[in-house]
């Protein structure tokens, strides 16, 4: 018997570092028609700048990220709740966090979920949605 059909919208995770958050701003004003019908979740400070871009966008903040956001994204994944992760990361500026940005990454990795760095990845998983 074929396992069942997921209920209910594909969930995405949205997170991205300082220095990353203007990218993620204009990756999800590009492709708002792709985000709009999917049930979306964004760490606190990310939320806010892409709801400033896009007021109408339905989306949950968490807490922000160094205080928690990161770990709750990942506990989202650890209980099956997250399908994509779109996290731009920052590779050239050191985290205060680090821990909960390799665990999320971690919880991501090892429940196999598509997981984007950056915009090209991102714009590939937008591709492959069919
Ligand atoms: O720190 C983050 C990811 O590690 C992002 O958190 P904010 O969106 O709250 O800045």
């Amino acid at each position: 018997m074929p396992a069942p059909l997921a209920i209910g919208p594909i969930s995405i995770g949205l997170v991205a570092h300082d220095d990353k958050k203007a990218a993620l701003v204009d990756w999800a004003e590009a492709h708002v028609d792709f985000l709009r019908d999917k049930a979306l979740f964004a760490t606190g400070t990310t939320g806010g700048r892409i709801l400033e871009a896009l007021p109408g966008l339905d989306l949950v903040r968490l807490k922000s990220g160094p205080l928690g956001g990161d770990q709750q994204l990942g506990a989202m994944i650890a209980e099956g709740r997250l399908d994509v992760l779109i996290f731009f990361v920052d590779p050239l500026s050191p985290q205060p966090h680090d821990v909960d940005v390799k665990a999320l990454i971690r919880m991501a990795t090892l429940a196999d979920i598509p997981f984007a760095c950056n915009p090209a990845t991102a714009n590939l998983i937008v591709a492959c949605r069919d």
